[in-house]
């Protein structure tokens, strides 16, 4: 019976509207052309309102068809933000943009799942977005009702400008599917465990720390680090930026931050970009391009013997992959692979360099190996790992990875900084979320086809009820007991699980190892608080500012 009234009632809302706006245009039109009314009531016709009426109309259209929904399907409303500008939700984008510009969007996302609750409905820029931080919803989103949710039209738009449209973090159904076939063997069959290469990389790294416990800032080089690895891994042919960067590779480098940081801002603004163009972002986006096929164009026509055993690029290029199609994945994999490293990775060395009790304990874990590089089975076999294994810190979803115990530091740094700290899904149909309706936001919750949901890592991990009281602490040993499922998603879930964890992981291990056989102790050179900006990764906006300490 409710549905029925509701149908009925968006009927005569649709009717009213509608008429009014036609009645308006049709009495404009004649006082414009036989300067005549049509009806005795023309001076009440007036397109002003019939440009109100619309987004009013679409607004009770909306909020009638979503109570109809929760209500066919048990589910109760979701808690609301209470919007000043309840059409367009401008009050909302105004402490977005605010919050970018004091770096506190992920603080600002915090506290209000904090006092609203961990799932509620914002407008952003006249649409109706659903947050949440719920793991059984973001379990929904990524796993269970992974069908249902595709990637966001904002996202895929903003990506595709910079990743081109086959990028595997721009596409859906079969093509991502092709696209992920043809990119996993690559990542298994090169058992990410080739130090060897790596170190290569890890050495000019080493090269570069002042030795004279000069104060330095350590991000500025783990980007330069992993842009490093991730060329040369890609290519075959490392930028070399901590060492001897080309003019090529220095434009490269930065045009891609440039482009990043331009797409991350223009997803924030929606439609509102097309009033804000920006010549500088174009022309990144080529500079990058040309740098990319100049590679690709030499390994296709001259069919070089390859220097090395694996290079991405080749395998590729062998799997009948078009050039542009190389392109796309090439450019993924770079964005994919180097600023979430290099995060994590500075993230981590701020924490170090204000925990020296962690800093020992690690020193000691390393210790065992007497100075020696660590192999790829070293790292394996140190003794803290069985005890890792033995606590089988495995999640359900890193099915083919167990951390060894000095990995420990890492996961505490990916759960407190995780450097995607949020995401976003689109639904392709009217779907039903487990968690979020009701006062007690314990009911599930309708949503309608088409509803954007951003989850928020950064703010899942940090959850009181669900790490504690100190969840906003750093403290490695809660990993001891900690068997987390879906609420520690630093590399996401799901069949669109990160493909290059183990790839990251055994990086960032390595390098970590590395530094500290090297460093004894690590000092923060300044008292700030860490100041994060969110970009499509978070980093930090002055850089991380530390000395090292030979023994
Ligand atoms: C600390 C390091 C890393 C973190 C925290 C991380 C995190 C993530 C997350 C959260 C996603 C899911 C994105 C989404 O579904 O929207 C993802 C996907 C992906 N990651 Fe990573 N990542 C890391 C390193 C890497 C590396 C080193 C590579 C490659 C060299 C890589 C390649 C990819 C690819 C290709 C995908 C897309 C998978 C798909 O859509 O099927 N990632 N990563």
């Amino acid at each position: 019976m409710s549905a029925v009234l509701s149908e009925f009632a968006h009927l005569i809302g649709a009717v009213i509207s509608g008429g009014y706006i036609v009645w308006s245009i049709v009495e404009r039109v004649s006082l414009k052309y036989i300067n005549r009314d049509l009806t005795p009531f023309a001076a009440y016709s007036s397109l002003w309102i019939a440009v109100v009426l619309v987004p009013f109309f679409i607004y009770i259209r909306n909020r009638l068809y979503y109570l109809r929904g929760s209500r066919m399907h048990d589910c109760k409303p979701a808690k609301v933000y209470p919007h000043r500008d309840p059409i367009l939700g401008l009050d909302m984008l105004f402490i977005m943009l605010k919050a970018v510009r004091e770096h506190k969007v992920l603080s600002i996302w915090y506290s209000l799942f904090h006092s609203i609750g961990s799932t509620y409905w914002t407008l952003t820029t006249g649409k109706w977005v659903l947050m949440t931080c719920e793991p059984e919803n973001i379990k929904a989103l990524l796993s269970t009702q992974f069908e249902s949710w595709p990637l966001s039209p904002i996202r895929k738009k903003g990506l595709e400008e910079v990743l081109g449209p086959h990028a595997i973090f721009t596409v859906d159904g079969p093509e991502w599917q092709h696209a992920r076939a043809m990119i996993r063997p690559s990542f298994v069959r090169r058992q990410i465990t080739d130090l060897e290469y790596m170190d290569r990389h890890v050495e000019n790294f080493l090269d570069r720390l002042p030795k004279d416990s000069s104060k330095f800032d350590i991000q500025e080089l783990l980007y330069l680090f992993t842009m490093d690895v991730s060329t040369d891994f890609m290519f075959g042919h490392s930028t070399n930026m901590l060492t001897n960067p080309s003019k090529e590779a220095l434009e490269f480098t930065n045009s891609f931050d440039y482009m990043l940081y331009a797409a991350a801002t223009r997803g924030r603004l929606g439609w509102l970009l097309l009033l804000m163009p920006d010549k500088r972002f174009r022309e990144c986006i080529k500079v990058c391009n040309s740098f990319i096929d100049r590679y690709v164009a030499d390994a296709i026509t001259q069919d070089k013997e390859k220097e090395r055993s694996y290079v991405f690029m080749y395998e590729l290029i062998q799997s009948g992959a078009s050039p542009r199609m190389v392109r796309d994945q090439l450019m993924a994999l770079i964005l994919g692979g180097r600023d979430t490293s290099a995060s994590t990775m500075t993230s981590l060395f701020w924490i170090l360099a204000r925990r020296p009790d962690v800093v020992k304990k690690l020193r000691n874990e390393i210790s065992d190996l007497n100075g020696r590089k660590p192999t790829c089975e070293e790292l394996k076999t140190l003794k803290y790992l069985n005890m890792v294994l033995k606590e089988g810190i495995t999640m359900s979803h890193f099915p083919q990875f167990c951390f060894p115990r000095n990995m420990l530091t890492c996961i505490v740094a990916l759960r407190l900084w995780p450097p995607l700290p949020s995401n976003m899904r689109t639904s392709n149909k009217d779907i039903v979320l487990p968690k979020g309706g009701g006062l007690d936001g314990q009911s599930p919750v309708f949503v309608p086809k088409g509803t954007d949901c951003r989850f928020s890592t950064y703010s899942l991990h940090r959850r009181k009820d669900l790490y504690g009281e100190d969840a906003e602490e750093f403290r490695p040993e809660r990993w001891e007991s900690l068997r987390p499922s879906w609420e520690y998603i630093p590399f996401s879930g799901g069949p669109r699980i990160c493909i290059g964890q183990q790839f990251a992981l055994t990086q960032m291990l390595y390098l970590i190892a590395r530094v500290l056989q090297h460093f004894d102790q690590i000092k923060p050179a300044d008292n700030n608080p860490m100041l994060q900006k969110a970009g499509t990764t978070i980093s930090m906006v002055k850089g991380c500012w530390i000395y090292l300490t030979p023994p």
